[in-house]
């Protein structure tokens, strides 16, 4: 078994769409990013790589690439699945928490469930997410940005 963290921040900025999880969200503000900036992503993807001990989303698909301009995370993970697949792991289970102060993620959160299942090739059941505020405190706090940790455990196929 291995066990793996992961954890993002991207900051709000106007004309920018809000998408947490695969799914756009109607809000006033979006994430920033080079990518589609989709915060939880990021955060599933780096628990992936740190269970596999392969470094992070940044090492592996740099933000410096013209590739990656405006991608879609939920893409670039299923490309971290197959990965994961090839090298004999699959996935426990996920769990993952968003942070943010406004928009209120819950009416949403079934919807990033079955997207992160999808792309994980998993159960639903297998991925738990949740959100919490910080009381107005901090840059989440203060609606500057959002952030999102996860954390991930895999087996190895081949070693039991
Ligand atoms: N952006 C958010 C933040 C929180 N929630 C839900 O509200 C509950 C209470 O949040 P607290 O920060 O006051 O603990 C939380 O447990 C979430 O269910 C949300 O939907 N969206
Ligand atoms: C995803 C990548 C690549 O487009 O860009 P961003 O959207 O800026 O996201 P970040 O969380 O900074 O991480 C890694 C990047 O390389």
């Amino acid at each position: 078994m291995k066990i793996g963290i992961g954890y993002d921040v991207h900051a709000l900025a106007s004309n920018r769409k809000l998408i947490i999880g695969g799914v756009q969200i109607p809000y006033e503000m979006g994430l920033y990013g080079h990518s589609d900036a989709d915060v939880l992503v990021h955060a599933v993807m780096d628990s992936l790589l740190g269970a596999m001990g392969q470094g992070d989303i940044g090492k592996m698909f740099p933000d410096t690439d013209d590739k990656y301009k405006d991608a879609d995370s939920r893409e670039l993970l299923r490309q971290i699945v197959k990965y994961m697949k090839n090298s004999g792991f699959k996935l426990c289970n996920l769990d993952a928490v968003i942070i943010a102060q406004k928009p209120k993620m819950s009416l949403f959160i079934e919807e990033m469930r079955k997207n992160l299942a999808c792309d994980m090739e998993t159960e639903v059941s297998n991925i738990n997410i949740k959100a919490t505020t910080t009381e107005k405190l901090g840059f989440e706090g203060r609606g500057e940005g959002i952030a999102a940790q996860a954390v991930c455990l895999l087996e190895n196929k081949e070693k039991h």
